[in-house]
């Protein structure tokens, strides 16, 4: 697993809609073989949402052949109310982009057979292929999409029934009123998410960094479902200065130290193109044998003014060396 740290939220949200736009790009999607992305909702992500578009808006960044899934949706919430997740997501993404209104998936909390529904969902990331990149989010107890403390980590789309520090933590998109918080939810499972051939996890903010610490420096466990990212074959979490105070500074220093390599290595700009990884590679290896050649160099500068020295040096060793010539 990688864990990227950055300054503070702009800073974890230009990196992650970077990296976003580089895998898409990467991608080269078409019609017949699109790009599935797995997307979150929550204030972290917002940052990330409002920077793709700047990306799409200035023609770096096409979402014509793009297929998304949303990670979750509330149960009994109006499709149109403003904190569902689907108006979320079209007023933070798919309304300023070129998306077509078929490639998005997001769950129908109104749906007459909630069963189906999930089922239906799994399905379809299925009959796509599977989820490329699955971007992610969590809530302070560690939560992933709404698998909650003690969901079952090879869990699938499903209703959930909200924890209480969820409500509470997300009574402040119904004006701060607990009762309005709707109590069930449809989630993607953690092995939904898991199932994704790459998951990136965005976390910001000192609330976050007790579940950061749980997610990294403790086992893989059903209390904390972020932390079944040990597990993934290719985890990113993406986070700020904030959300590490509860960690080790010996783990921070680690992970910061192997992203030094790897951008030393790749350079800032190439997030894992395997081209200019090679190309990076080797020209690095280029520029170590010209060191070395200038260091043998000096060096052997280096021993032919000492013996210049030497020979018109008049102290003592001088002398003797100068004479033994
Ligand atoms: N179901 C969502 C999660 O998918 C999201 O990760 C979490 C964090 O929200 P925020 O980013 O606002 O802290 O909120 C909700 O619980």
């Amino acid at each position: 697993m990688r864990l990227i740290v950055r300054q503070d939220y702009e800073e974890v949200s230009a990196y992650s809609a970077y990296y976003v736009k580089e895998r898409i790009n990467q991608f080269k999607p078409t019609a017949e073989r699109p790009f599935v992305l797995g997307l979150p909702t929550g204030s972290s992500p917002i940052g990330v949402y409002h920077k793709l578009v700047d990306f799409h808006k200035a023609g770096e960044l096409n979402f014509q052949h793009v297929v998304t899934f949303n990670m979750d949706e509330y149960v009994g919430l109006p499709r149109n109310h403003p904190q569902s997740y689907h108006s979320f997501m079209w007023n933070h993404l798919f309304k300023h982009v070129n998306i077509k209104e078929e490639n998005v998936h997001i769950l129908d909390g109104n749906s007459e057979d909630l069963d189906n529904e999930c089922s239906k969902f799994e399905a379809d990331i299925v009959k796509l292929g599977g989820i490329e990149l699955f971007l992610g989010g969590i809530g302070p107890d560690g939560h992933i999409a709404f698998n909650e403390p003690g969901s079952s980590l090879t869990s699938r789309t499903r209703v959930k029934t909200l924890a209480y520090e969820t409500i509470m933590a997300n009574a402040r998109f119904f004006g701060g009123d607990v009762s309005k918080v709707p109590k069930l939810a449809l989630t993607v499972g953690v092995a939904t998410v898991m199932d994704a051939r790459e998951v990136c996890v965005v976390i910001t903010g000192a609330h976050k960094s007790l579940a950061l610490s749980k997610c990294l420096e403790e086992g893989v466990n059903h209390m904390w479902t972020v932390s079944a990212i040990q597990m993934h074959p290719k985890g990113l979490i993406i986070c700020d200065e904030d959300a590490t105070l509860e960690l080790h500074v010996k783990t921070v220093r680690y992970f910061k130290s192997i992203e030094h390599v790897h951008q030393s290595i790749i350079g800032p700009h190439n997030l894992g193109l395997q081209g200019n990884l090679l190309r990076n590679m080797v020209d690095a290896n280029q520029a170590a044998k010209r060191r070395r050649r200038l260091m043998l160099q000096s060096l052997l500068n280096d021993e032919e003014e000492e013996e210049n020295h030497n020979y018109f040096s008049s102290d003592e060793d001088a002398q003797k060396k100068r004479h033994k010539k």
